[in-house]
């Protein structure tokens, strides 16, 4: 017999976006909202040691994936979570129920990054991902083009509005799947 997934009582969202724009700020609030718990994509290669190594001219953890997917397997797949990280190709679809694509202006982007002090290189390469908008890109290859939602993130009304949208998702989400079950 297939081993089946009872299906989720809570989605599973990934926050994803070039770093700076918003994605741990937005998850954190959104956890605080609801009953979601917030993963950390980049605290959780850290402590959990998924990684080959620390880059040190990249200032980042080189990220073994096979064990990253084989760590979130369980909580992803069961629901009720917020994945927080730039990158956004490596999950199952089977996983997701909605992509928050964060997006913000280049110059606030950069002058967040600086304040981060990231490397200039690294501030550079960001700089030029959110400018030719690769992760956005990246998520509407990767997902059904109807769960991808592309945000603005650069003022704190915009988070809160943003907040609200993916709450008021959220309760869509469940009504639609009690009444599927009910049906
Ligand atoms: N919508 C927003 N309005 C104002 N400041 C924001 C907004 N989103 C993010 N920031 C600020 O930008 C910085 C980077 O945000 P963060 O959530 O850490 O980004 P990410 O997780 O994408 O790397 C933080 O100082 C945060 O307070």
């Amino acid at each position: 017999m297939p081993d089946e997934q009872p299906p989720r009582q809570q989605p599973t969202i990934l926050i994803t976006g070039t770093p700076g724009t918003g994605k741990s700020t937005h998850a954190a609030l959104l956890a605080q909202q609801t009953q979601l718990k917030h993963i950390n994509i980049g605290d959780l290669v850290k402590e959990k040691g998924l990684h080959e190594g620390f880059d040190e001219e990249w200032q980042s953890y080189t990220v073994d994936e096979d064990k990253l997917l084989d760590e979130l397997e369980p909580v992803a797949s069961a629901g009720g979570v917020i994945l927080d990280w730039h990158t956004c190709d490596i999950f199952p679809e089977r996983w997701i129920d909605l992509v928050v694509v964060l997006r913000c202006d280049h110059t606030v982007l950069w002058e967040r990054l600086e304040e981060r002090k990231y490397p200039l290189k690294k501030i550079q390469e960001n700089n030029e991902s959110e400018i030719m908008q690769t992760i956005l890109d990246e998520a509407k290859e990767s997902y059904a083009e109807e769960i991808v939602v592309e945000l603005r993130s650069e003022s704190t009304d915009e988070l809160e509005t943003n907040v609200d949208r993916i709450m008021t998702w959220i309760k869509a989400w469940k009504r639609d799947r009690v009444e599927k079950v009910d049906e």
